[in-house]
């Protein structure tokens, strides 16, 4: 048996496990990085529209700050994520920007002077300051009060993850691709790393580590309709799963993406309606201003693709022969835009749909497109029931999205986790806790587990089809568990994925290779996500609300009163067929922001009962600091700086600051 020691194993090389990665090197540590596939294909690379930083130098940015990412994202998230988190996101974000731009991130840039742009279907001419020229640009996303995206084209995670894998190699990290974590090697409530099957020979080996973290990504592919490549099976968050003693966070909160291509599932990105582009149906008309007055196809993801949805009912959808969709109109940006910031949109509309999208609509319909969910952490990035284990990026629940992740928060997300984290794990490793005995018969143990296990799937000699499986619980999720759910389906969803689940315990294989064999990665990956699949598919069964993406169209209202809280789910053992459902409350007399109407979507809530007196309090002190600046009253409400790396905190300069008046930055 190979048994490889190092500091940190980081599982999955995207872009919060690169950054997680670089950071706990950076402190000295040996890290190892496992991935399916060579880093730089990992799913970061798909990422089109940008990443949130509040840097105001676009002229529709002026005035941007933490504060306002700060609320955006909270109102996004439907009240649903930590404010802690929040604010230490939001202050980081510009600094990771900055960072990746060090790095070689080619971000779109500012030109000074008149420019053309669409905004709400008109053309309409602003004016970039003198000062801004050759800044980074930003552009407008969904869900948010200033235009805060900044972008590399429509082409933003593939210059991101190009730069910081570049910058794994320079810091001498070692990727091993083509391997796959099985399981974590754990034995009283503390991890040592990870049982791990290279993927070409078969062969199954130990990796041993002082701290080990799961940035293995979204889990798309629990659907049928997903925008996620064919890796997003959430295996990671499995993971920790398995262990029994490590908690998912929010499984149940997943994201359907207003502007899928239809009927592929390829994304075409927000930015497409951010830089103008509009939603249509059968009659060409402009459905979305109908429903939402004030954001249209702006606002967050949840409500455009409950809406697009709505309107399809209302028999408004074009028919096609693969079903119904409505259209994306992006004819109005024109040819040079086009081929010029929506350059992989226009690619992809010519090379998979044979459309062109400077002259034609592109058919799209929601899909699939993020996990909010994930393995449950401290905000500082630590799993709090398993030590030595750490999670960041997608894979993790630390929780920034809460119910509806905010479009360009998620890649901002991964690098400014991964910059957090990565000082988490290197403060573990340099401490007490980085120090652990292991037997080496624990070790034999795991790893003869999981050779056992797959063994039993490649010498039974007949059984269950392990893709009919996957098959049958793709559609399930996309027909029981999707964007509108009810009661009665959701019992029928679990009661068949328990099924299903059961019977992918008798899987047979029609080629027993033990090394490269697909079939055999479907049968044991199955196992897995029907876990997954249950914790998404009760975690809602169980939720009686509604709250960002968890629409129940029998409890249509968001009751603070009831479920102003976090659904954590654990396995209790491998017979088990069901996740067991606990929960953690929200502290409503802690919060900045304290819940209320999103600014869009529904206005009908319960509230919680400390939500008035909370409210009072934070407009007390608001009135009673009013003089002394945003800062002073951001501590007083909510301080957190505390919990950044002390490199991470203070604040971020800006164009507006720069250029002010010393009085009036003083008073900022
Ligand atoms: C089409 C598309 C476009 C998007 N555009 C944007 C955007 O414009 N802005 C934005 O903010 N967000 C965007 N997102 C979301 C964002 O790209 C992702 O959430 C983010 O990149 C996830 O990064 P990650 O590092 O957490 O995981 P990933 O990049 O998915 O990386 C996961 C890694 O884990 C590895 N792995 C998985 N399982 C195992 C295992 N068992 N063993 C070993 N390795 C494993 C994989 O090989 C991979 O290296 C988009 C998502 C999609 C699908």
């Amino acid at each position: 048996m190979k048994i490889i020691h190092t500091d940190v194993l980081v599982i999955g090389a995207g872009l919060a496990g690169l950054r997680l990665a670089i950071g706990a090197r950076r402190r000295g540590f040996e890290a190892i990085i496992l991935s399916l596939v060579p880093a730089k294909r990992s799913h970061s690379k798909a990422a089109q529209g940008g990443m949130q930083a509040s840097l105001g130098n676009a002229a529709k940015g002026q005035g941007d700050n933490e504060d306002i990412h700060f609320e955006d994202t909270v109102r996004g998230s439907d009240w649903g994520a930590d404010q802690d988190v929040v604010r230490m996101f939001v202050n980081t974000a510009p600094k990771a920007v900055r960072e990746l731009a060090a790095w070689g991130v080619p971000w779109t840039r500012i030109r000074k002077g008149d420019r053309e742009v669409v905004i709400n279907g008109q053309k309409v001419t602003i004016t970039e300051r003198d000062e801004a020229e050759g800044l980074l640009a930003q552009r407008d996303f969904g869900g948010t009060k200033k235009w805060r995206t900044c972008h590399v084209g429509d082409a933003t995670g593939h210059a991101m993850l190009t730069a910081v894998a570049d910058r794994a190699i320079a810091e001498s990290i070692p990727v091993h691709e083509r391997t796959e974590a099985l399981a974590l090697i754990h034995e009283n409530g503390r991890c040592h790393g990870a049982v791990v099957r290279d993927l070409v020979t078969g062969e199954l080996s130990a990796y041993l580590s002082r701290a080990t973290a799961i940035a293995t990504g979204g889990a798309g592919r629990l659907y049928r309709s997903t925008t996620n490549a064919v890796i997003s099976e959430g295996i990671g968050s499995a993971l920790a799963l398995e262990t029994g003693c490590c908690a998912l966070g929010n499984m149940e909160a997943v994201q359907f993406h207003p502007t899928a291509i239809f009927p592929a599932g390829i994304l075409v990105t927000e930015g497409c309606r951010g830089d103008g582009g509009l939603l249509k149906d059968a009659d060409g008309h402009r459905f979305m201003p109908d429903y939402e007055p004030e954001k249209k196809e702006l606002a967050s993801r949840d409500v455009v693709s409950r809406r697009m949805e709505e309107h399809i009912r209302k028999g408004k959808g074009v028919h096609s022969r693969f079903g119904e969709h409505l259209w994306l109109d992006i004819t109005l940006l024109g040819e040079k835009h086009i081929r010029h910031n929506l350059r992989e949109v226009w690619e992809i509309c010519h090379y998979f749909l044979g459309v062109d999208p400077v002259k034609d609509p592109i058919p799209v319909r929601p899909a699939q497109h993020y996990t909010m969910g994930g393995v449950r952490t401290r905000s500082t990035g630590e799993c709090p029931t398993m030590r030595g284990l750490f999670a960041a990026g997608e894979a993790a629940c630390w929780d920034m999205h809460g119910f509806n992740r905010l479009g360009g928060n998620s890649v901002a997300e991964t690098v400014v986790a991964g910059m957090i984290v990565g000082e988490t794990v290197a403060d573990f490793c340099a401490g007490a806790g980085g120090d652990a005995s292991l037997s080496p018969a624990l070790v034999r143990e795991f790893v003869a587990r999981e050779q056992a296990k797959l063994d039993a799937l490649t010498t039974r000699a007949s059984g269950e089809d392990a893709s009919a499986i996957r098959r049958e619980m793709q559609e399930l999720m996309s027909a029981k568990v999707g964007i509108f759910r009810v009661g009665a389906e959701l019992d029928e969803a679990v009661e068949k994925l328990q099924a299903l689940l059961v019977r992918s315990r008798s899987i047979a294989l029609r080629a027993s290779s033990p090394g490269a064999n697909p079939e055999l990665v479907t049968a044991y990956r199955v196992q897995k996500m029907l876990k997954l699949a249950l914790t998404v598919a009760h975690g809602a069964q169980v939720r009686t609300e509604s709250r960002g993406a968890h629409f129940r169209q029998d409890h249509p209202r968001r009751d603070d009163a009831q479920w102003l809280k976090r659904t954590l789910a654990t396995w209790p053992d491998e017979s088990a067929t069901l996740p067991t459902l606990a929960y953690e409350a929200l502290d409503v007399k802690r919060m900045e922001l304290p819940p209320g109407w999103r600014g869009y979507g529904a206005k009908d809530y319960i509230d919680h009962p400390d939500t008035a007196a909370r409210q009072a309090e934070v407009d007390a002190v608001k009135s009673r600091l009013a003089g002394e600046g945003r800062l002073a009253v951001q501590q007083a409400l909510l301080p957190y700086e505390h919990l950044l790396p002390e490199w991470l905190r203070g604040p971020n300069e800006r164009l507006d600051e720069r250029f002010a008046a010393p009085a009036a930055r003083a008073a900022e």
